[in-house]
């Protein structure tokens, strides 16, 4: 058995921060596992995940205006006597219950700030991007705040300051607590990795067992003790998570893995033949196809709510799944490619704490009682986590890199009512739009790119004729986890082009538009 690989484990509190993922994402790329678990968790939970370390996420809330409802760190965190790190407002309420003082700042901080560091913590040590004039650390950082440290709990040093707010950060290397004002876990914090890496390793003392080769063999071996000799059947869309399950479940039971490719005419153009050549034929797993086109927009006919359009969809998958599965021999599992992020929002979703904005299918579009048992071996996991692990099992990097696509499909990127005519409207323009981007170089530097079809005619005139037609938009986003994103300036002389393209080529199309919202307030998808 190889070694445990969750030993070393850092536990992340979240205090309702727009960044509490983004923890939990660097302080895994350093190597180390670590959960999310809200700030009033149960105590006894705290104690039973043992972590090397505690982080302490930033939040909406200030310390200085208690009432029963605002955060507090609960006394089994400070009992477990492990290094915490305060973030933001996990540094304010480090301070403000160790005994120290926090008011509103006169001066509120939000985006860059120049750090001086101060003293020698081992939290800061030797990491700085220059020194001034009097050799003093100096940190570029970004920073989100209203409120301040004002007073030092006992114990503790000032550890790293800004003018706005003189005490920056502090820390107690004795104990291995320490605050820093700034949130080093975002990219514009240009030292922010090393910092947590410091913390981690340095101040927790972890060494760095979470590798994309042990995660394998992790997953491996719980996946070959969960299902035994049973059968397992994965819903495979061709996207990067079901892909990866279907390497890593094929890598661990072998011809006990079939898969189910579903059509449901959803898809973008030449998707299935292009999932059947990877896999059945490159790769040599099994895939069963399914055309579901004909089922799937009877389901939908007359349909156009978006939240009713993705219950039928996710419905219609499971009783397609089902039915796939009562055709082979003692098929007890169904998998999926459901990943970390999914399971926080559902979770959020559940405790009422988060709205529910849009259900996806594979988590809140799921029937309540279901005939398989589910398997779902990423959900720990980060895309990018299960991107490494999809280039490690070797897969190709074209289908690893990826933009995600929705299981609902051109379901969601049809406005309203879906008819077929659309769907392959839309396949066409959406083609033309991502081979132009991967033509120009553009593909890589997008996250995710797609034409949206909307029920709008519009005239225009081709060849000296008259021609009343459909509008298809073209959405391109820039994120790093899907919760927010900026639109992607593309060039000007490229939308132009491909606008060209569109219109010239398509019959049904007379109109392109370039969608220029970020997310919030829109979402990525338009439904
Ligand atoms: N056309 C399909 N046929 C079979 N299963 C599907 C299909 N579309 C979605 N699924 C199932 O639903 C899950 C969730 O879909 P989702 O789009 O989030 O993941 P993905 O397609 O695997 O990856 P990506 O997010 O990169 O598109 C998939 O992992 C897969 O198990
Ligand atoms: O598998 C999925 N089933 C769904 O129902 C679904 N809805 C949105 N998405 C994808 O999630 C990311 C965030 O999308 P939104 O900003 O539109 O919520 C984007 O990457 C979307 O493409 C879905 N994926
Ligand atoms: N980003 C944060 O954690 C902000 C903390 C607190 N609400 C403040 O304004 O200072
Ligand atoms: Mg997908």
């Amino acid at each position: 058995m190889n070694q445990d690989i969750h030993a070393e484990r850092i536990l992340v509190l979240d205090f309702g921060s727009q960044y509490t993922q983004l923890i939990a994402r660097r302080v895994r790329e350093i190597g180390v596992y670590c959960e999310i678990l809200p700030w009033d968790v149960e105590e006894t939970r705290v104690q039973g995940f043992a972590p090397s370390g505690v982080i302490l996420s930033g939040g909406p809330e200030s310390v200085h205006e208690e009432t029963a409802q605002t955060p507090r760190i609960a006394a089994a965190v400070l009992d477990l006597a492990v290094p915490v790190l305060g973030i933001c407002y996990g540094m304010q309420a480090l301070a403000h219950q160790l005994g120290g003082v926090v008011e509103p700042s006169q001066t509120k901080e939000f985006g860059y700030a120049e750090v001086r560091a101060r003293g020698h913590s081992v939290l800061l040590r030797d990491i700085e991007d220059r020194t001034n004039d009097e050799g003093h650390g100096l940190l570029d950082v970004w920073m989100s705040h209203g409120d301040r440290v004002a007073e030092l709990p006992a114990g503790f040093k000032v550890i790293a300051s800004t003018p706005a707010a003189p005490i920056a950060g502090i820390g107690d290397d004795d104990r291995g607590l320490y605050g820093l004002q700034f949130h080093p876990e975002v990219t514009h914090t240009r030292q922010g990795q090393r910092i947590l890496e410091r913390f981690v390793r340095s101040v927790c003392g972890c060494t760095g067992q979470w590798t994309a080769g042990n995660i394998i063999d992790d997953l491996v071996a719980r996946v070959r003790e969960t299902v035994g000799n049973q059968n397992v059947l994965l819903g495979l869309s061709g996207g990067v998570d079901s892909s990866v399950v279907a390497a890593l479940l094929h890598k661990a039971i072998g011809d006990q893995l079939t898969c189910v490719f579903v059509d449901n005419g959803l898809l973008r153009l030449e998707e299935g033949d292009e999932v059947m050549r990877t896999f059945a034929r490159h790769m040599g797993i099994r895939v069963i196809r399914v055309d579901a086109e004909a089922r799937f927009l009877d389901a939908l006919a007359g349909e156009a709510d978006p939240e009713a359009k993705r219950k039928i969809i996710g419905r219609t998958f499971i009783e397609v799944f089902d039915e796939e599965a009562g055709k082979l021999d003692n098929i007890q599992w169904l998998a999926q490619g459901t990943i970390y992020p999914d399971v926080i929002e559902s979770a959020g979703a559940s405790t009422g704490k988060a709205h529910v904005i849009k259900s996806h299918h594979n988590v809140g579009g799921l029937p309540e009682r279901m005939n398989l048992k589910l398997l779902e071996p990423l959900r720990e996991l980060f895309k990018d986590e299960v991107r490494r692990i999809g280039v490690e099992l070797g897969l190709p990097a074209e289908m690893v890199h990826r933009h995600p696509f929705p299981g609902p499909g051109l379901g969601v990127r049809i406005l309203g009512e879906i008819h077929k005519e659309y769907a392959d409207c839309l396949r066409l323009a959406d083609a033309i739009f991502i081979a132009e981007l991967r033509a120009a170089g553009w593909y890589e530097k997008t996250s995710q790119a797609f034409a949206v079809f909307l029920p709008v005619r519009s005239v225009g005139v081709t060849g000296d004729g008259r021609r009343y037609e459909w509008v298809v938009a073209l959405r391109a986003v820039e994120t790093v986890d899907f919760m927010t994103a900026r639109w992607a300036h593309l060039p000007y002389e490229f939308l132009d082009h491909v606008s060209r393209r569109i219109i010239n080529e398509i019959e049904g199309i007379s109109r392109v538009v370039y969608d220029i919202s970020g997310k919030p307030p829109a979402t990525i998808e338009w439904e």
